[in-house]
């Protein structure tokens, strides 16, 4: 079964009397447990794909299904529950609240939904990313690498299907990259998530099982790599 779709997805913005198409015709089917990457120069379209895909911004032509239920035109409070649980979010600039310590910023979505166990959970996510020490810490006190990786325990703490990432990468040094990839890896090995991400990495492209090239809104490729 595919988990998401895309169906005939048209992204325009009107700026004065002009329209610009930012998105134009694009179809894509992404199987469940599927390592998805979207590349292309930038401006090709990229970061407004993700959104659509993930609920954010609203397509102008076309749908977008989740386990086959089209999300198009879902209220908000309808899709509320698709961000908070089913999908997890990984973008380059973090997102920290920067009031709230680590340990809190992790565990934030699952008191959303007043899981009990949020903050061993969160405790338990930062120990995996090598950050147990830092649970007290506030956003600023952390470094770049650091905060994406706090970021991305943030992201899985409510056990997402679906991980949205959009250069989940692009600042750090390789140190950090190889670890943050390692654990997308990971999690996908153990529990079967789907990963949707955003690079301009060559390195990354190379380990998705399929690397999908957009340019002036148009897929341009879509390359399947061999198992
Ligand atoms: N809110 C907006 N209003 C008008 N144009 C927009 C808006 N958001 C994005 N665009 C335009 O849409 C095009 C695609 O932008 P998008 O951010 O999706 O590209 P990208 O491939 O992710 O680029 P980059 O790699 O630089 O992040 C760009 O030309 C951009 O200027």
């Amino acid at each position: 079964m595919n988990i998401l779709e895309a169906r005939h997805l048209t992204r325009t913005y009107t700026i004065g009397d002009r329209e610009i198409r930012v998105l134009d015709d694009i179809s894509l089917a992404v199987p469940r447990g599927e390592f998805t990457v979207i590349e292309g120069s930038s401006g090709s379209g990229k970061t407004t794909l993700l959104t659509l895909l993930s609920g954010l911004d609203r397509p102008t032509a076309g749908s977008v299904f989740v386990r086959e239920t089209d999300i198009t035109h879902m209220t908000e409070d309808a899709l509320a529950p698709l961000r908070n649980e089913t999908f997890g979010f990984v973008f380059q600039s973090f997102h920290l609240v920067p009031s709230l310590t680590t340990l809190e910023n992790v565990s934030f979505p699952a008191e959303l939904g007043r899981d009990r166990a949020a903050r061993e959970k969160a405790a338990r996510l930062l120990e995996r990313v090598g950050l147990q020490a830092r649970g007290r810490n506030y956003p600023h006190q952390l470094s770049g690498g650091e905060k994406q990786r706090v970021a991305i325990c943030r992201a899985l703490i409510n056990a997402p299907e679906i991980i949205f990432a959009d250069e989940p990468t692009g600042n750090l040094d390789s140190e950090n990259s190889d670890a943050i990839l390692r654990l997308l890896l990971s999690l996908r090995q153990e529990q079967g998530v789907t990963l949707v991400l955003v690079t301009h990495s060559p390195e990354i492209a190379e380990m998705a099982d399929r690397v999908i090239t957009l340019r002036d809104g148009r897929i341009i490729s879509e390359k399947r790599h061999a198992e």
